[in-house]
């Protein structure tokens, strides 16, 4: 049985196969603002993204995700907490059942009906793989999204949903540009973390935008049409909000950017 978010083989039991999940850096936490340290050293985000390096849209069973061609520096990130740089794989989403959870992180104990992780690895190392399971490998963006007015930019992903309702559904998707699902101030807060899913590597510097994005309910309700199932099995909707109650949420030391 694979890992998923159901309670036989959900977070609460992801440990079984994969014992980092009781490591010293697990994600998410809930971020606590006033327990933020402001650091002053930490530079602004440089994020530059060529919509020409997006190359597919896919329903992997446990996310949506938009994958980038990562053989040149077109797509990346630089600054912020990092030093050198980091290119752009791909992004995905986590959400919920309804639109009161969803998001992995949470920030004072606030849930968000979804979040946004680009995945960004260090090129310091020859490949996402290698990079994945380094420290310093990999560089998470992180961005809530808000109940609101319907968003445009979300649109063009969901427009492809329909194609890749079930596991394992792939379809091109090309010229989109990331930088348009950014909020307009990327002040972050910032802590070292893992992967929120398995293998749950504690190799994520995790960068958390303090101003979330919007999406309507009814752009929710679109992610919800896909499923966790393959073709041809019961459809299972797929919901990605992790059981771990609150309290399992340990709220760490993170740097504020602002
Ligand atoms: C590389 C990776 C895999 C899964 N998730 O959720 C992430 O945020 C990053
Ligand atoms: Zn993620």
């Amino acid at each position: 049985m694979s890992w998923g978010y159901k309670p036989n083989n959900g977070p609460q039991k992801w440990v079984e196969n994969f014992p980092i999940a009781d490591g010293v850096r697990q994600s998410p936490i809930d971020i606590v603002p006033g327990q933020a340290s402001y650091d002053a050293g930490l530079k602004p985000l440089d994020l530059k993204y060529d919509p020409s390096t997006c190359l597919d849209i896919l329903n992997n069973g446990h996310s949506v995700q938009v994958t980038f061609a990562d053989d040149t520096d077109s797509s990346r990130l630089t600054d912020g907490p990092i030093s050198g740089l980091y290119r752009l794989k791909q992004f995905h989403f986590h959400w919920g059942a309804s639109d009161d959870k969803g998001s992995e992180h949470t920030v004072a104990g606030t849930k968000y009906p979804a979040e946004l992780h680009l995945v960004h690895w260090n090129t310091k190392y020859a490949s996402f793989s290698e990079a994945a399971s380094k420290p310093d490998g990999l560089a998470v963006v992180g961005v809530f999204l808000k109940i609101g007015g319907e968003n445009p930019n979300l649109q063009k992903l969901l427009d492809a949903f329909d194609t890749i309702k079930s596991k394992g559904k792939q379809t091109s998707f090309a010229n989109f540009d990331p930088s348009t699902l950014l909020p307009g101030c990327l002040d972050y807060w910032t802590y070292d973390g893992s992967l929120t899913t398995p293998p749950l590597y504690e190799s994520v510097t995790w960068i958390v935008c303090k101003e979330p994005i919007t999406a309507s309910s009814g752009q929710m309700a679109k992610f919800r049409t896909l499923l966790f199932s393959a073709d041809g099995a019961a459809p299972d909707c797929m919901k990605t909000a992790r059981v771990k109650n609150e309290d399992e949420l340990l709220s760490k030391w993170c740097s504020s950017s602002s």
